[in-house]
């Protein structure tokens, strides 16, 4: 159970401010993804909040208390980073195990505790193991249940998944989001890059660009009503598209999703078909328009059309977005 406040948070590494004034509240129970691209800041907020990195200026509290000063471990914080961080001499129990007589549990009570959370993360079969003797998935489900035996107050995931295959990161993803359910009080903080992962785990997203809030909101919001065209641009995949007006400073903004393929002729835009992508349930048609700019549009698997075509574009017209020179909405 933890509540969150961020006020003017602001970190700089030696001369160089990489968080900005960053202010944000997390209520108790939330569920808060930090997304943007590769040094936006992401993991940086993570260590600040954590107690790993020491705020530069402005106010961290946890339940009302100003907690800058305060150890990781006084801040009630587990953390599940990507490489897993499991002691390699130690088999899994004892991964599992190592630490909890701080949180004064005896050891029967520990020993309860740490079966009954392997039970549910599918890892009871594996507790004898060495770290080394487990898959990747496997090891970041001890690293997971290392962190809930400690029944955190504030969870915090540092792109847990990135390390593990296509297949594995779904499966992975989806144990995170029941996690989640099962520990409806803790609130949880998670960092990645990847969109999607944002979109299926966050009530909230906040988006970040060079040490910026973009934008915070639930997935929804963001994907409906992005602020500007850089949260347009990366939530939502494939990506949107952005049309330069021919008459004006303004672009257009319209998802792939949101165009229909019309007869030549018809439509807002004209093009030729370049490149078409067949996916099963969707294809994905690249239409090049005489000023060159490059358009994706999404359609069902019973459209026909072959690359050469010349094809109208009509998007739907209450999902059209405008962004002006800045790439502000308008
Ligand atoms: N210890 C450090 N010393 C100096 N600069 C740092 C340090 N740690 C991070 N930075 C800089 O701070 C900025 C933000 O880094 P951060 O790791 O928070 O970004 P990120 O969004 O998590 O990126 P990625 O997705 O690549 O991990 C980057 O420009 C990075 O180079």
């Amino acid at each position: 159970m933890a509540e969150l406040q961020l006020e003017n948070i602001s970190k700089n590494f030696g001369s160089i401010k990489v968080i900005h004034d960053v202010s944000l509240a997390v209520q108790q129970g939330e569920f808060v993804v930090f997304v943007g691209p590769s040094g936006s800041g992401k993991s940086t907020m993570l260590r600040l909040i954590a107690g790993l990195e020491d705020i530069s200026s402005g106010t961290l509290k946890i339940d009302g208390q100003v907690a800058n000063d305060l150890t990781p471990v006084q801040r009630g914080i587990a953390m599940v980073f990507q490489s897993y961080a499991l002691y390699p001499h130690m088999n899994a129990y004892d991964n599992m195990a190592f630490g909890l007589r701080r949180h004064n549990m005896s050891k029967t009570e520990a020993d309860a505790h740490i079966r009954d959370t392997a039970r549910s993360l599918d890892i009871e079969q594996y507790l004898d193991r060495l770290p080394r003797q487990l898959s990747g998935g496997q090891r970041q489900r001890v690293a997971i249940g290392r962190a809930i035996v400690r029944q955190p107050k504030l969870f915090l995931f540092d792109e847990p998944l990135s390390n593990l295959d296509a297949a594995l990161r779904v499966n992975t993803r989806l144990e995170i989001a029941k996690l989640h359910e099962r520990m409806p009080d803790t609130t949880m903080i998670y960092v990645t890059h990847d969109q999607i992962e944002a979109m299926t785990l966050a009530d909230r997203i906040v988006v970040m660009n060079h040490g910026n809030i973009e934008q915070v909101g639930t997935p929804m919001e963001l994907y409906h009503n992005p602020v500007n065209q850089f949260v347009a641009e990366f939530i939502g995949s494939p990506k949107m598209n952005i049309i330069q007006d021919e008459n004006t400073v303004e672009k257009t903004g319209v998802r792939p999703e949101h165009i229909e393929l019309v007869a030549d002729g018809q439509g807002q835009w004209r093009g030729k078909v370049e490149a078409i992508e067949e996916l099963g349930a969707e294809t994905l048609v690249f239409v090049r328009l005489p000023t060159e700019e490059l358009v994706l549009v999404r359609v069902g698997d019973d459209q026909s059309v072959t690359r050469n075509d010349m094809v109208g574009l009509a998007p739907i017209e209450d999902k059209i977005l405008r962004f002006d020179r800045d790439g502000g909405r308008c």
